[in-house]
C-alpha cells in the first residue's frame, strides 16, 4: 500500500516543524504535546465559535461523546444522546455544507481518499456505502489536557469564546488593514487570525480618559487603531504610543496586577481582545518568547533588578542557540555583535597563553565586556558540555537591558 498524507497532513507537519525549528526545544515531547494541545485547543475554539452557524445548518459539530454514553442514563435521554452522536458528516462528498470547512477543514474527494481506512482495513468492519469515517481530528469535543509551561493558560475545556461577533466584510478589510500586519497577527495560522479579529470589541474612548489604572485586575488587551495613549507607572510618565501599538498585555499573562496606568491624549479606537481569548490564542503564539525564556529571565541572578515589564520586552528580543561540546562560541579578538546567557551546560572561557580562567555554568552570563566597552572580545568561549544559550543582539543589548547594565559594569572581569 502507497501511504500517502494529505495535503492537509502536509501542511500541519510542516507547520509543526516551522515550530520545532524555531523554538529548537530541548525537551522534544513535552515541546510536542504542548503545541499539538495548543492547535487542539485553538481548533475547538474556533469551532465552538461557529457552531450556532453550523446548527443552523443541521450540522453537529458537538456530538455528545461516548463517555457520556457510557453513563446510565434513562431510556429517553440515552435515545436523545444516540440520535445526536449519529450526525450527517460534513465531510461526505455529497454533503452540501462542506464546503463552510476552510483551511484544514474542507477536503475534496480525492484528499478525502488518502484520510479513510479502505473499507477492508475499517476495524469494525464497515458496510459498503455506509457515511465514511470522519478524519481523526474531528470530534470538536475530544478532551485536551493542560500543559506544563508556568505561563501557560488554565484548561479550558469548556471554553467559548464570549464576545465572538462575526465581522462584516467592511470592518474585516479595516481590521486587516489597520492592525492586521502587527506582530500579533503575523505568528497566527489563519483560524486562529479570524477567530481573534471575529473576538475583538470596538472601543472608543476620549482624550483624556483612563483606560488601564496601575493595580486593577487585567480584563482587557488592548490594539489601537487611531490615536495615542501615555504610559504611567508610580504617576510618572514612561512611555507613550499610538496607532498600531498594543498594550494591557502583561496583566494577562502573569496574571498580576496591572503594572501602568494607561490614559489616551487624543480620541482613540481601539480594539479590545478579552483575557481568555488572549490567553488561549495569543499567548502560546505572540508572546511565545515571553513564555519560553520567563524562567530562565525570572532566575538570572544579573537581572534581578529588572521589572516585569523589563523582562517581557528582552524575551521578545532574544533567540536560542545550542552548542556542542567543544564548539567555539565566541573567539579572542573578534568583534563583538551577541550578549549571552545561559540556559543549561557549561563553558570554559579562556585566554591566549593563560589558557582556562574562567568556568561558567547554568545562568550564567559571557559577551558583555566587548559590548560594553567598545572592544574586541577579550577571551574565547568553548562549550565543555551541550549548552543552550538565549542571545540578545548588540542594538537590544544597549536598549533593553536597563538597571541590569550598572551590574554588568560592576561586574567586569576585565576591571581588575
Ligand atoms: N514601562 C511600562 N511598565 C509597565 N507597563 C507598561 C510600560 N509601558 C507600557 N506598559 C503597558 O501598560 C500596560 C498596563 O497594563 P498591563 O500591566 O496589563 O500591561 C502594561 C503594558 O502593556
Ligand atoms: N577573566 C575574564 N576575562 C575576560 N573575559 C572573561 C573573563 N571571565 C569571563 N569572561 C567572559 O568572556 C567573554 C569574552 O567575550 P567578551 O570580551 O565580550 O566578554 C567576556 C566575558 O563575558
Amino acid at each position: 500500500m502507497v501511504f500517502s498524507l494529505s495535503k492537509e497532513s502536509q501542511a500541519e507537519l510542516q507547520l509543526f516543524q516551522n515550530e520545532i525549528a524555531a523554538a529548537n526545544p530541548s525537551d522534544l515531547l513535552q515541546f510536542s504535546a504542548n503545541y499539538f494541545n495548543q492547535r487542539l485547543e485553538q481548533q475547538r475554539a474556533f469551532l465552538k465559535a461557529r457552531e450556532p452557524e453550523f446548527r443552523a445548518k443541521n450540522i453537529v459539530l458537538f456530538p455528545e461523546t461516548d463517555e457520556s454514553l457510557s453513563r446510565p442514563q434513562s431510556a429517553q435521554s440515552q435515545s436523545r444522546s444516540r440520535s445526536s452522536v449519529m450526525f450527517k458528516s460534513p465531510f461526505v462528498n455529497e454533503d452540501p455544507h462542506s464546503n463552510v470547512f476552510k483551511n484544514g477543514f474542507d477536503m475534496d474527494p480525492h484528499e478525502q481518499d488518502a484520510h479513510q481506512l479502505s473499507q477492508d482495513e475499517q476495524p469494525h468492519g464497515g458496510e459498503k456505502g455506509s457515511t465514511p469515517p470522519l478524519p481523526m481530528h474531528f470530534n470538536a469535543q475530544r478532551r485536551t489536557s493542560v500543559s506544563g509551561e508556568t505561563l501557560q493558560p488554565n484548561n479550558f475545556d469548556d471554553w467559548t469564546p464570549d464576545h465572538y461577533k462575526e465581522k462584516s466584510e467592511q470592518q474585516l478589510e479595516r481590521l486587516e488593514k489597520s492592525i492586521g500586519n502587527n506582530f500579533l497577527f503575523n505568528k497566527l495560522d489563519s483560524d486562529s487570525k479570524r477567530l481573534v479579529i471575529n473576538c475583538l470589541e470596538e472601543k472608543s474612548v476620549r482624550n483624556g480618559s483612563t483606560i488601564i489604572k496601575q493595580g486593577d485586575q487585567g480584563d482587557y488587551f488592548y490594539v489601537v487603531e487611531q490615536g495615542t495613549v501615555d504610559f504611567y507607572v508610580n504617576d510618572n510618565k514612561v512611555n507613550s504610543s499610538g496607532p498600531g501599538s498594543s498594550f494591557g498585555e502583561l496583566a494577562l499573562m502573569y496574571n498580576s496586577p496591572r503594572a501602568a496606568t494607561v490614559v489616551a491624549t487624543s480620541d482613540c479606537l481601539l480594539w479590545a481582545l478579552d483575557r481568555l481569548t488572549f490567553r488561549k490564542i495569543l499567548l502560546g503564539s505572540s508572546f511565545k518568547k515571553r513564555l519560553m525564556y520567563d524562567d530562565l529571565l525570572k532566575t538570572m541572578p544579573v537581572l534581578k533588578s529588572l521589572t516585569t515589564y523589563d523582562r517581557a520586552k528582552l524575551a521578545d528580543a532574544l533567540d536560542t542557540k545550542i552548542y556542542q561540546p567543544g564548539e567555539t562560541i565566541i573567539r579572542e579578538g573578534d568583534q563583538g555583535e551577541n550578549f549571552y546567557l545561559i540556559e543549561y551546560g557549561a563553558v570554559d572561557v579562556s585566554k591566549e597563553g593563560q589558557g582556562v580562567i574562567n568556568k561558567l555554568k547554568d545562568h550564567d552570563y559571557f559577551g558583555e565586556v566587548a559590548l560594553l566597552n567598545d572592544l574586541p572580545r577579550q577571551a574565547t568561549v568553548t562549550a565543555t558540555k551541550r549548552t543552550k544559550v538565549a542571545t540578545l543582539g548588540k542594538s537590544g543589548f544597549q536598549r533593553l537591558l536597563g538597571p541590569a547594565v550598572d551590574v554588568l559594569k560592576l561586574n567586569d572581569p576585565t576591571r581588575h
